[in-house]
Formats: structure tokens, C-alpha cells, sequence
């Protein structure tokens, strides 16, 4: 299976359990593995038989910028349920930076796969 991928894609969010940070919204960032058959899309040149990633992309900021989940896990589990039911990928991995939301910190967050590999 061969592998599109998505690098820091970066978007304003409410997230997190703290009293302060339900009155702001930070900035988190997302890598994405999705599982793809992308041979036919090579024999064709033809976008429309892949996943196009600008399109996820797009998808995702506009869910993104407008939850407010508490969670890194919560708002991961979106992303691959998103990514999974809208774009028909059999596999996902999904990871969720909060940038220096602990001090020390350079980021912290979570890594999710779902589907079948
Ligand atoms: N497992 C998790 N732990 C914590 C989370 C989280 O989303 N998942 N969130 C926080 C706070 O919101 C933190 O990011 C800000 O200080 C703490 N622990």
C-alpha cells in the first residue's frame, strides 16, 4: 500500500481542559499517514483517482478551527473518523502537536492509527 502524507498542517483551535484555555485558541499542528492505492492515479495522471490532500486538508481546517474539544485524543479521533468515512481510507495514522502547551516542552500530543493497515 503506498503512503499520502500531510506535514504540519497548522490551525487555530479551542482545545484543552483548563479554565484558560476555553477563553483562547492555540495553534496545533497535524501530520497525517493515509493509506492509498495510488497506482492508478500514476497510470492516469489524473487526480481524481487518489486522495487529493489538498482537499482533506481543507476539510480538516474547516473541522478543526471550529471544535473545542478537550482532548488531543478527541480531536485525533475526529481527524481519522473524517478521514476514514469521507475519503474511504482503509488506514490512517494521525498525529496532534500542541506546541509548548507544557513548559519544557518543545510539543506534546498524541499518535492514533485506525483501519487496517
Ligand atoms: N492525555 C492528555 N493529557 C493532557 C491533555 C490532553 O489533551 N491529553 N491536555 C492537557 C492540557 O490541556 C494541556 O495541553 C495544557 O496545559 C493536559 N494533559
Amino acid at each position: 500500500m503506498d503512503i499520502l502524507f500531510v506535514r504540519e498542517l497548522k490551525v487555530d483551535t479551542r482545545i484543552g481542559i483548563y479554565d484558560w484555555e476555553r477563553q483562547v485558541k492555540q495553534t496545533v499542528l497535524i501530520d497525517l499517514e493515509i493509506a492509498a492505492d495510488t497506482h492508478a492515479a500514476a497510470q492516469s495522471d489524473k487526480v481524481e483517482q487518489t486522495i487529493n490532500y489538498q482537499t482533506v486538508c481543507q476539510r480538516l481546517v474547516s473541522h478543526i478551527s471550529a471544535s473545542e474539544v478537550e482532548l488531543v485524543e478527541t480531536l485525533a479521533e475526529q481527524i481519522a473518523d473524517i478521514i476514514r468515512g469521507e475519503f474511504a481510507a482503509r488506514w490512517v495514522q494521525v498525529t496532534v502537536h500542541k506546541p509548548a502547551a507544557v513548559r519544557g516542552t518543545r510539543d506534546v500530543g498524541v499518535r492514533i492509527e485506525r483501519g487496517k493497515d
